[in-house]
């Protein structure tokens, strides 16, 4: 482990010095896209416009046989346009592929400057991060970068989710992690073949009334995915980076994506991957918190006044604690609103009803 009074400091000559603070800007939806694929990179201008994180995928959904092309398009969409506010990522392939190298190398060099995050999928443990820390910092100093790429790990094998803490500190270029269900599910020997989301047979059932065991149960399904959520919302809030859901996999279903990524954003995540055009609008929906709670939140934080003691508003006890839990809202609500006119009159309007 490196000693804390070298942990930000550059890990090559030359490298930009890293961030002391992750920055926080929106990034509801991590829109992704195969850069290669022709009519999927037609339609990313457009969709630039509507998404917070445009993200470049080098990794799995790319054939092996498209992994070039996938790069060689990512390079040349980055040169191509100015994305203004919305960020570029790209998921880079894994660390034990033959392609990796080549994609480090190449995106470094030829648009470093132009990317904000490299997600790293499969990470197994610190070990991974120290590899991409130093190769980046090397590459950095070679292309005369002067902002730090920082780096986001995919929670996608047992080890990853064993060694989640380690992972979320490992660097000063952490900005986050996300869920990566489909690998995890594979990796832990889990028997569901879906892309995230639940499974009708994970679920609890009320006792029997009678001696009949079967009449009068209802059963009710369970989140398959809350433990490992739970894990790493504590694991990144602890390191002061983001948590995020990843992929869901069933495009058709809508509703049941929607409810995925709620239950996501309640227990502290700041978004979700958008695989097809039609997710876009469900994690913008579910990652911006809605005016009502928008509204009681600003009405809380303005009835308890220096934010101590103990005030009755509604029937409802808010204290010290509860101001906080408030503000958490009411922050995300101003950061969204401040590049979204239409977000910031629908929040206004509801405060203005709450506080009469
Ligand atoms: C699901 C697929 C095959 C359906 O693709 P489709 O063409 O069958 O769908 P469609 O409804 O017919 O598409 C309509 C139009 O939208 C376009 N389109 C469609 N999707 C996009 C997109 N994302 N961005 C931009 N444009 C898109 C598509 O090209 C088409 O264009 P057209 O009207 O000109 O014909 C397609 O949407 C797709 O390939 N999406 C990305 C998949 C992906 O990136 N997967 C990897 C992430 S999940 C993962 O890796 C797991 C994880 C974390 O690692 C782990 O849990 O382990
Ligand atoms: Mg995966």
């Amino acid at each position: 482990m490196r000693s804390p009074k070298d942990f930000f400091a550059p890990l090559a000559l030359g490298a930009p010095a890293p961030v002391r603070e992750i920055p926080v800007t929106p990034s509801r939806m991590i829109h992704f896209f195969d850069p290669g694929n022709e009519k999927m990179a037609a339609k990313v201008p457009d969709i630039a416009k509507k998404v917070d994180v445009l993200l470049g995928n080098l990794e799995d959904a790319v054939r092996a046989d498209r992994k070039e092309a996938a790069r060689a398009g990512l390079v040349a969409i980055a040169k191509a346009n100015d994305f203004g506010k919305t960020q570029l990522w790209t998921r880079v392939n894994s660390l034990d592929s033959p392609w990796v190298l080549d994609d480090l190398i190449t995106l470094v060099t030829e648009i470093g400057d132009k990317l904000d995050v490299i997600m790293v999928p499969k990470v197994e443990g610190a070990q991974d991060i120290h590899y991409v820390d130093r190769l980046l910092a090397q590459l950095e100093a070679r292309a005369g970068l002067t902002k730090p790429l920082l780096v986001h790990a995919i929670l996608e094998t047992a080890s990853g989710v064993a060694n989640v803490e380690e992972i979320a500190g490992a660097s000063p270029r952490m900005q986050g992690i996300s869920l990566g269900p489909a690998d995890l599910a594979a990796s832990r020997r889990m028997k569901t073949t879906r892309v995230g989301g639940g499974h009708p047979g994970y679920l609890v059932r009320t006792d029997p009334v009678g001696d009949d065991l079967t009449e009068g149960r209802t059963t009710y399904q369970q989140d398959l995915w809350h433990y490992t959520v739970a894990r790493m919302v504590d694991a990144c809030a602890m390191h002061g980076i983001l948590p995020y859901y990843g992929p869901f996999g069933d495009i058709r279903d809508v509703v049941a994506c929607e409810d995925q990524f709620r239950n996501a954003f309640l227990l502290g995540c700041v978004g979700a991957w958008s695989l097809h055009p039609v997710q876009i609008d469900i994690a913008k929906k579910v990652f911006s918190p809605s005016p009502s709670d928008v509204a009681w939140a600003r009405r809380v934080i303005a009835e308890m006044g220096d934010g101590t003691g103990a005030v009755m508003i509604d029937g409802k006890m808010q204290d010290d604690a509860s101001v906080k839990q408030c503000r958490v809202v009411a922050e995300l609500a101003d950061a969204l609103a401040a590049d979204d006119p239409e977000l910031a009159a629908a929040y206004d309007a509801a405060t203005k009803e709450a506080l009469g």
